[in-house]
């Protein structure tokens, strides 16, 4: 499954090596299983599998037909999905069993605290393991990820290979789409962190209360032993009411309620200070270089959950200190000489577009600009929240694309429009549509002035933008220092 050097993550026994779910990422001995999903039946890339060197498939009654026209061993279960995590785990010799596993779920913060946790596991002296929508490592070897939470093979293939690298202690990103569809099925957490709940997901979701309960499993007993959750965000208290392990509380909000808190906290530009408090009146300061106060509650819920997962309190704290930066969020591009500034960050839903504009309010001594788009194919309802959040936050908003997908951009920027027109004229940004992104970002770089600041939200470290069935390569980051430089030059000339 994983193209590693070593390519050595296969199974310990003979005959399947491995296991797949898509017919284009079989390899030679893996079981191919084929479900049914929304668009399509994997039975019917049962050919394709066996090209690709699938030695059996592992399908439901309605498959039968398909897969067993290929002439391989065919194993019918009435639902291949319900069975496929424990069967993945079984064939690579059940590797999570021997690697200590935190897992983070919650609609923002999940990326940035599973860094966090990652940074501090290793001043606890583990060799790590990261699985996200960022990049997936197994101590020093990196892959680029397809998902946010990989499908079940996948995933059990990367901890094989992250046992095989001598890795220790893992961070992941547990998505709500992996819980609804069993991907992290064989898996039981050591520790599992929520974050916060806010509108996201609902072209999948039923709708909201839907999205948490679906959260809300990773904490049975079948998927977690502990969890940490964050008393300031309301569904981080109703979980307590729908949690069946036992669950350790905090507030970055210092509420006295729970059980660790934040006080005293500094903000700063680059980053914020705060002293731990925990039971018993144990302490620790924290000094963190991630700017926002989002970021303290992502780092006191990582420090709580480090100390869960039995790493001692001060290498905790230090730990997450030493975490410089996660890619693409709140990633500033512009240098010390320039005179404005001009971050990336990958808010895309309303309450990450809120949580960045509020605090790069803070640090903006002239004027703030948002160059935004929603996505397209991707939860309607969020766009004219985005739109609304920008406009009423921001005092420039530059509405663009982000990935239209198969749709129109022109229609998810009406969608996006009808919430800016939401904001009072008198409290609303000056709202700009430049469909194109590259040129919105040219347009928000060439107005910016002295304490000035632009965030480009949306995509943070994504490498490509994509538009009717085609990816073209579009990194935020390289197409504002671009423009940088652009106006640089012509300044020169002037
Ligand atoms: C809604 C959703 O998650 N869909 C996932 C689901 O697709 P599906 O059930 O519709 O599958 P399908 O396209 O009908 O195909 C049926 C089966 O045939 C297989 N197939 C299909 C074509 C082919 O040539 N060969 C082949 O074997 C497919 O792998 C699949 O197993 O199963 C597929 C196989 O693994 C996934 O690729 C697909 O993720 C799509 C691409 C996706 O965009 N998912 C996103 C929304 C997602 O999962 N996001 C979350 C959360 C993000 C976050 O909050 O950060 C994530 O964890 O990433
Ligand atoms: N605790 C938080 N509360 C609110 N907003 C946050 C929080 N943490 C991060 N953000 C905002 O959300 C954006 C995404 O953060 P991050 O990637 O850590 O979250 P995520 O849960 O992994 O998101 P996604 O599901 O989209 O991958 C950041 O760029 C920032 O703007
Ligand atoms: N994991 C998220 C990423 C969204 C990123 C944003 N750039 C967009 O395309 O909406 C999703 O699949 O919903």
């Amino acid at each position: 499954m994983l193209d590693a050097d070593s390519g050595t993550a296969r199974s310990p026994h003979a005959a399947l090596t491995g296991v797949a779910i898509d017919s284009r990422q079989v390899r030679r001995g893996d079981l191919y299983v084929a479900v049914r999903g929304a668009s399509a039946h994997g039975a019917d890339f049962s050919a394709e599998a066996m090209a690709g060197g699938a030695v059996a498939v592992l399908t439901d009654p309605a498959g039968r037909e398909a897969a067993a026209a290929t002439g391989l061993p065919v194993l019918i279960v009435s639902d291949p999905r319900a069975v496929l995590g424990q069967v993945a785990s079984w064939v690579y010799g059940r590797p999570t069993a021997d690697i200590m596993i935190i897992g983070v779920t919650g609609t923002s913060g999940k990326s940035t605290t599973t860094y966090l946790l990652e940074a501090g596991l290793r001043a606890g002296g583990h060799t790590t393991g990261l699985v996200g929508g960022v990049e997936l490592r197994a101590a020093d070897l990196c892959f680029e990820p397809r998902l946010t939470t990989p499908e079940a093979p996948e995933l059990h293939g990367l901890y094989a290979l992250m046992r095989e690298r001598g890795v220790t202690a893992a961070a992941m990103e547990v998505s709500s789409h992996a819980l609804a569809m069993g991907r992290v099925d064989g898996i039981c957490y050591d520790v599992a962190l929520f974050t916060n709940l806010s509108q996201d997901h609902l072209d999948f979701h039923r709708d909201l209360d839907d999205y948490f309960t679906t959260k809300a499993r990773l904490f049975q007993p079948e998927l977690s032993r502990v969890g940490v959750t964050n008393l300031d965000d309301p569904y981080g208290r109703e979980l307590l009411r729908l949690a069946k392990v036992p669950m350790t509380t905090f507030s970055a909000l210092g509420s006295p309620e729970a059980e660790w808190r934040a006080l005293d906290v500094r903000l700063g530009a680059d980053g914020s200070a705060f002293r731990v408090v925990g039971p018993g009146g144990v302490e620790a300061d924290a000094q963190i270089s991630l700017p926002g106060p989002f970021n303290v509650a992502n780092a006191l819920g990582a420090i709580v959950t480090l100390v869960e997962a039995g790493v001692p309190l001060q290498s905790a704290v230090h730990g997450v200190g030493t975490l410089i930066g996660v890619p693409g969020r709140m990633e500033r591009v512009t240098g010390a000489g320039d005179d404005f500034q001009a971050v990336v960050d990958y808010s895309h839903k309303p309450a990450a577009v809120e949580s960045v504009l509020r605090s790069l309010r803070q640090v903006t001594t002239g004027t703030l600009t948002v160059v935004l788009g929603c996505g397209g194919d991707r939860d309607k309802g969020k766009r004219p929240l985005m739109g609304e959040a920008a406009a009423g936050l921001a005092d420039v908003a530059i509405f663009t694309s982000d990935n239209p997908r198969s749709e129109d951009p022109l229609g998810i920027l009406a969608a996006m429009m009808e919430g800016a027109l939401r904001v009072p004229r008198h409290s609303r940004a000056h709202v700009i549509i430049e469909p194109d992104r590259a040129a919105a970002i040219d347009l928000a770089v060439g107005r910016a002035g002295r304490g000035d600041v632009i965030v480009v939200a949306g995509k943070g470290h994504e490498q490509g933008q994509y538009v009717s069935g085609e990816v073209i390569p579009f990194d935020d980051r390289e197409v504002v220092a671009a423009a940088i430089d652009a106006r640089k030059e012509s300044r020169k000339h002037e």
